[in-house]
């Protein structure tokens, strides 16, 4: 909520031109402590853009960006900001042991090498210089920069990417515990599975604004009781009006339908296109939800 005392990072109104389009219009966003919010969200859909802002690495047009209180480009602030991009390079002829010490020699109070090693799952690799680091290894080498000042916002922009299952669940874990101590958790990833195992909140930006900005759960609970899939020869109109059918989109050859009863939507279908064929029903997920809100809205027909 905007006003929050516990919002630790704050774009207000914030409006924002890139490439002579606007990208952000009075974009309202609150980032609280103890907490991990995720923004999700379509390519393009400004994502990148509301976390430069909120680190300092741009400034809005209007409106206002803060963090900690403070502009966040005052070094004051972003003192206390650790941030993992998804774009950073690595120098290839110091070890990792080195680089994370040489990062944790900026801040005030950093964690003992040592422990960031082992948080970010890279004690057996301290030594590995990091020109010979696979692309996995490498995120973790960015992960363990953003945590070693011990930061009161952690930033974590598509942090898992290039790790496999093993190596992201360490980071869950490890991310997980930070909140729970009290730091600001903010992550922009496309994998929704990492963001409904690890977020508090989620924001859902489509084309520069907030279209839903709720718990997993509350998301989950929006897009009904079940998803069906079919091909046939019936319009998402048509199929919209059908009884217990609450949504109806076409994606790609398939039809998406949400649907509060399945027993009851997938009888009414049967019934109405005997043709009909590839017919699948499952609980709605929270791609489902975040499908279901970010449908064109010309394809989304509500019963
Ligand atoms: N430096 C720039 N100059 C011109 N346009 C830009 C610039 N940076 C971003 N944009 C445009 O701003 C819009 C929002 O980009 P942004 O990177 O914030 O999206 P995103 O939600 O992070 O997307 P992705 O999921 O692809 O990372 C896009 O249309 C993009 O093309």
């Amino acid at each position: 909520m905007i006003g929050d005392l516990a919002d630790v990072a704050r774009l207000t109104g914030v409006s924002k031109r890139l490439g002579g389009r606007p990208v952000l219009d009075g974009l309202d966003l609150g980032i609280r402590a103890g907490a991990v919010t995720a923004l999700l969200g379509p390519n393009g859909a400004g994502k990148t853009t509301s976390v430069s802002l909120l680190t300092g690495r741009i400034a809005p047009d209007a409106g206002e960006a803060t963090l900690f209180g403070l502009d966040p480009r005052r070094p004051a602030a972003r003192r206390r900001l650790g941030v993992m991009l998804q774009s950073a390079g690595l120098p290839d002829v110091l070890t990792i042991g080195e680089v994370v010490t040489l990062q944790a020699g900026y801040y005030p109070d950093p964690r003992p090498v040592s422990e960031t090693l082992a948080l970010a799952g890279l004690s057996d690799l301290a030594e590995r210089r990091c020109g010979a680091l696979s692309g996995g290894q490498a995120r973790r080498v960015h992960y363990a920069l953003a945590l070693c000042g011990r930061p009161d916002m952690l930033v974590l922009d598509e942090p898992t990417a290039a790790m496999d299952r093993a190596s992201a669940r360490i980071l869950w874990g490890t991310v997980r515990a930070m909140a729970d101590d009290g730091a600001a958790v903010l992550l922009t990833s496309h994998d929704l599975a990492e963001a409904d195992a690890l977020a508090d909140r989620i924001v859902v930006m489509e084309a520069g604004r907030i279209v839903a900005d709720d718990t997993p759960a509350a998301l989950r609970a929006r897009a009904g009781g079940s998803v069906i899939r079919c091909r046939t020869s019936l319009t998402p109109h048509a199929v919209g009006l059908l009884p217990a059918v609450r949504e109806a989109a076409m994606e790609g050859a398939e039809l998406r339908i949400v649907a509060s009863d399945a027993t009851v939507a997938v009888r009414a279908l049967l019934d109405t296109d005997p043709g009909l064929s590839d017919l699948r029903v499952a609980d709605a997920t929270l791609e489902d939800a975040i499908a279901t809100l970010l449908a064109p809205r010309d394809e989304r027909i509500a019963a």
